[in-house]
């Protein structure tokens, strides 16, 4: 049998051991290092099967070239920056890792809500730069979480997770999730809300844990956030263009917002100029204290990375063998 070619279209700063393990006797990896698509172009195009992370995209241009593609694997949940429409239009199948860093998320998102609702942030920065000044009460008003309503949009596996968590710390959980079926909140003891608007008004976090899409892109926008009570909070650990981000700033300077953990946003890195970046940096600005910033980090731990790495490269071994493919999306 021929030997295959397997690329790995992000930067790879390893020597791929794991990718190598599973599909060495069959095909050459090689990791085409690209930070932007024009780096695969003439590079891709002998390719059985294109493995990539979250930073480059796949779009119509680059599916047009992959004259010899098997599969292409989005190793990780979220599928949306590869063109799947123009993927099945050439009959290429698109597959996704769904099942290895769902606690992980989880974890951040709470972990967001924790730092921010307890002032774990802004007291630690406070009291760093104010030397013996240990107030707290005037500076930080802190609320009781018990009973406070945890707002998800996206009742997947990951807002299921955080579902969870959340109740564990006595909330009351809410959701909106229009295409879950019904019947799987009750099990677990959380309730819908059938207007997303609604969400907005009893939530005083709300969670974004649905996927990208024309749907959803800027669900979270300046007027849902105005619906929100004074002094509330919001979490996005699941892409950046879910949130009007631009529109945090001045939802933090007025009081509407307590505070965002935000884990993701539209460009990563982001441009030096972007508003909620210039806001966070400035120390005179309630955004320094009242924003936590992560680096699309929120899925990461060595094992849940690993667990991806063996589980994109265990797809491309089945498409490569002709075996039946697993979690296809498109
Ligand atoms: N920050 C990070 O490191 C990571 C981020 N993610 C993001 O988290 C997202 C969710 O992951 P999972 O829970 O594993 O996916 P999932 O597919 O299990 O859950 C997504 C949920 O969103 C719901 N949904 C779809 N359209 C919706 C809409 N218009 N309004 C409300 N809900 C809607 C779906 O019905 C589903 O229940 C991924 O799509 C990905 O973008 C995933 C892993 C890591
Ligand atoms: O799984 C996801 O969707 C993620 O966002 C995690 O990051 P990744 O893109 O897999 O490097």
């Amino acid at each position: 049998m021929p030997r295959f070619r397997v690329v790995i279209a992000d930067f790879i700063a390893d020597e791929m051991r794991a990718e190598r393990d599973i599909l060495g006797d069959i095909a050459d990896v090689e990791a085409l290092n690209a930070f932007s698509e024009a780096d695969l172009h003439g590079r891709i195009e002998t390719a059985a099967a294109v493995m990539l992370y979250h930073n480059i995209a796949i779009t119509r241009a680059t599916v047009a070239r992959l004259d010899a593609c098997k599969l292409i694997v989005r190793c990780g949940v979220g599928y949306d920056n590869v063109d799947r429409v123009a993927a099945r239009e050439r009959g290429i199948p698109v597959a996704n890792v769904p099942d290895y860093g769902t606690e992980e998320v989880a974890d951040s998102a709470i972990g967001l809500t924790l730092a921010l609702t307890r002032g774990i942030n802004f007291l630690n920065g406070r009291l760093q730069r104010r030397a013996g000044d240990w107030s707290y009460m005037q500076v930080a008003p802190l609320v009781r979480l018990r009973g406070r309503v945890f707002g998800i949009i996206g009742l997947g596996s990951i807002g299921t997770a955080a579902a969870l968590r959340a109740k564990a710390l006595g909330m009351d959980v809410a959701f909106y999730d229009p295409p879950k079926a019904d019947g799987f909140d009750k099990a677990i003891g959380v309730r819908r809300v059938e207007a997303l608007d609604d969400l907005f008004r009893q939530s005083f976090v709300v969670s974004v844990h649905c996927p990208l899409t024309d749907e959803t892109r800027h669900i979270v926008d300046a007027r849902r956030i105005g619906l929100m009570a004074d002094g509330s909070y919001l979490v996005n650990t699941a892409r950046g263009a879910t949130v009007e981000a631009a529109a945090i700033p001045a939802a933090i300077r007025s009081g509407k917002l307590a505070g965002a953990g935000i884990d993701v946003l539209p460009f990563e890195p982001p441009p030096e100029d972007h508003p909620l970046l210039v806001a966070w940096r400035d120390p005179a600005d309630p955004c320094h204290d009242r924003v936590i910033l992560n680096p699309h980090a929120a899925f990461y731990s060595e094992e849940g990375l690993l667990d991806m790495r063996v589980k994109g490269a265990q797809a491309v071994r089945r498409a490569l063998l002709g075996e039946p493919l697993r979690n296809v999306v498109n």
